[in-house]
């Protein structure tokens, strides 16, 4: 029986005094953690304030990007070891736009996901086509060689505690949600490439999450299909309001 996993990715947006005041309104709302995680990847600067906020409640806590080495002369970076000291549950990589913008490759998200295993920290493993890959109807085999590349090396026991998002990257942003029928399918071939990968066991206890434009009025549909766990939710997720009924989606 696998837990749903709703999660707000909040990119660059918000600050440590936003944080606490998000915080402050939803902490006293949230599912029980058996039924439904709530989770919030915030930005490295507001994590402390995040965590410190989160406390006591149900609220789970992730980071949105973490580097490979655990410490050394890589300015700018974040550390899965310091993660795992702030008690942070989960780390998003290979985001499309981490992709796009700061030219991570398959091999670098397969580090990052051993260096987050290392350090007891759930890596959320995110896959999505382009548009024009899309339109040549290639999706399926672009995303099953990115779960194959991101996954090379992991055992079974970790990737069964994994989380993969699917997130197609012309549905992210852009108010253009992928039909439930078409998420499915996508999380259903992640699922399949898994099985093929590893056994039964690990494919049906590793959770799949949809992601791109994932709203209170469609986040119902999505969650009642087979292969979607959770979502993984941009916009959405920085009010609290919304991020209330997203993860209330079962009331
Ligand atoms: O990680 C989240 C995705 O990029 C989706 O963003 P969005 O919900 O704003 O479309």
């Amino acid at each position: 029986m696998r837990t749903p996993i709703i999660a707000g990715n909040w990119k660059l947006n918000m600050n440590p005094d936003q944080t606490k005041e998000f915080v402050a309104a939803v902490k006293n709302k949230l599912p029980n953690q058996n039924t439904v995680e709530a989770l919030i990847c915030a930005p490295a600067v507001d994590l402390d304030a995040l965590k410190k906020a989160a406390a006591g409640s149900n609220l789970l806590v992730g980071a949105e990007n973490a580097y490979f080495e655990d410490e050394g002369a890589f300015t700018g970076e974040t550390s899965p070891k310091v993660l795992k000291e702030m008690g942070i549950d989960y780390c998003i990589i290979g985001h499309s736009e981490r992709r796009e913008y700061f030219h991570e490759t398959d091999e670098d998200i397969n580090k990052k996901a051993q260096a987050l295993f290392a350090n007891g920290v759930t890596p959320i493993i995110c896959c999505g086509e382009s548009l024009e890959t899309r339109e040549a109807d290639q999706q399926a085999e672009w995303v099953i060689q990115q779960i194959k590349a991101a996954l090379a090396g992991l055992t079974n026991d970790q990737v069964a505690k994994a989380v993969i998002a699917y997130e197609p990257i012309w549905a992210i942003g852009t108010g253009k949600t992928a039909s439930s029928d078409q998420a499915q399918e996508m999380c259903k071939t992640i699922r399949d490439t898994v099985r093929d990968l590893y056994n039964d066991e690990t494919a049906d206890n590793v959770r799949i999450q949809y992601g791109g434009s994932v709203n209170p009025g469609n986040v119902k549909e999505l969650m009642a299909k087979p292969d979607i766990d959770g979502g993984l939710v941009g916009g959405a997720s920085l009010k609290p309001d919304s991020y209330l009924a997203l993860v209330n989606y079962q009331d």
